[in-house]
């Protein structure tokens, strides 16, 4: 069983425009979709379609239409109930693939509810192989709310305690690990490696190798135990203190980037509670990365609608 857990969950809408985006203008949309989101549940979604048995723990009412997306769609999920409603992310799609997108801050959770929270996490935990951290935190919760999940969790399972996977960013991250959340692996993407090294800047790792392998070996020094760093379309490196590698897809024709990198994490886990080795477990997240750019909005693939065999690794040389 894989747990994951989305303090703040979205109502995922991506609009999709035939021209470019115009500021102060009126443009009429020729699609739009509507799909349950947030990164702990992308990744739940993601691992469902995979055929893993996981679990979505998430705020929100049973009438919420985050949560009734779910259950229309099969995904399994306990919810903590929140008198206000989710929030509602937007993405805005243009026609050479730019891609604008809208995060709301998300409805406040009180400290009843936060320590509820983390109560059904503790208890959903038990006996689960991986428990999956995700997303930003709502308006209400502090910023070491990850570090005092994992100390609740591995304080009541001890060494039966689930592995911890974790991707967020900005503050909640750069707490998390500061505060000694000290995840099995960690999920940054280039802007959040650089947020947590101060290597680079914007998205400039993912055309720095050398300096993006430096920034998630200096990780493994902060207690983390495995990096999994996607560089957007070029790939993705995991970093662990036996090895480092590289892996990338051969391109494909980006539709939606959003959830992208869920569902490499997702493709990443499905391979390691298969028993695959850390380079396996890698080719599976580019795999599952590169599939789910290919899709429309935040859709997630199906294992047959990846192709690692057309992923390439490669194992790089260690830092010292
Ligand atoms: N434009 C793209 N072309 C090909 N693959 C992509 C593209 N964007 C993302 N991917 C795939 O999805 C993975 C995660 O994307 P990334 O943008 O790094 O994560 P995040 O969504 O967390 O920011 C990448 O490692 C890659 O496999
Ligand atoms: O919690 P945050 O950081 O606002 O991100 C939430 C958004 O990220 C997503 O989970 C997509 O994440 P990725 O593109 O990084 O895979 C959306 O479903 C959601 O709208």
């Amino acid at each position: 069983m894989i747990v994951t857990l989305t303090a703040n969950p979205s109502l995922d809408r991506t609009i999709e425009l035939a021209a470019g985006l115009t500021r102060g203008a009126v443009q009429r949309a020729t699609a739009n979709r509507e799909e349950s989101g947030g990164k702990g549940v992308n990744v739940c979604r993601a691992l469902s379609a995979g055929g893993a048995e996981a679990l979505a723990i998430l705020p929100g009412n049973d009438d919420d239409p985050v949560l009734t997306g779910l259950q229309s769609a099969g995904v399994p999920y306990r919810n903590l109930p929140i008198p206000a409603r989710l929030r509602s992310n937007v993405t805005i799609t243009e026609p050479d693939g730019t891609t604008t997108k809208i995060n709301e801050p998300g409805p406040v959770l009180d400290r009843r509810e936060a320590d509820a929270l983390i109560e059904l996490v503790v208890e959903k935990s038990d006996g689960a192989a991986w428990l999956v951290l995700a997303g930003s935190l709502p308006p209400g919760l502090n910023q070491d709310f990850y570090a005092t999940v994992v100390r609740a969790v591995r304080s009541r399972y001890g060494e039966r305690s689930p592995l911890i996977a974790l991707d967020a960013s900005e503050a909640a991250l750069v707490a998390a690990i500061n505060e000694g959340a000290a995840p099995d692996l960690l999920k940054p993407n280039a802007e959040e490696l650089s947020q947590l090294t101060g290597l680079g800047e914007g998205n400039s790792l993912e055309d720095n190798e050398g300096l993006a392998v430096e920034a998630a070996t200096r990780l493994l020094g902060r207690g983390v135990r495995s990096v999994l760093a996607t560089l957007g379309s070029k790939g993705a490196l995991l970093v662990t203190a036996d090895g480092a590698w590289h892996a990338q897809h051969p391109p494909i024709t980006a539709l939606s980037t959003v959830g992208a990198g869920d569902s490499a994490l997702a493709g990443y886990l499905l391979a390691h509670t298969s028993g695959g080795s850390a380079p396996d477990c890698l080719r599976q997240a580019v795999a599952h990365g590169s599939a789910a750019a290919s899709l429309p909005g935040s859709t997630v693939p199906a294992l047959h609608q990846t192709t690692p065999g057309a992923v390439v690794v490669r194992a790089l040389a260690p830092v010292n």
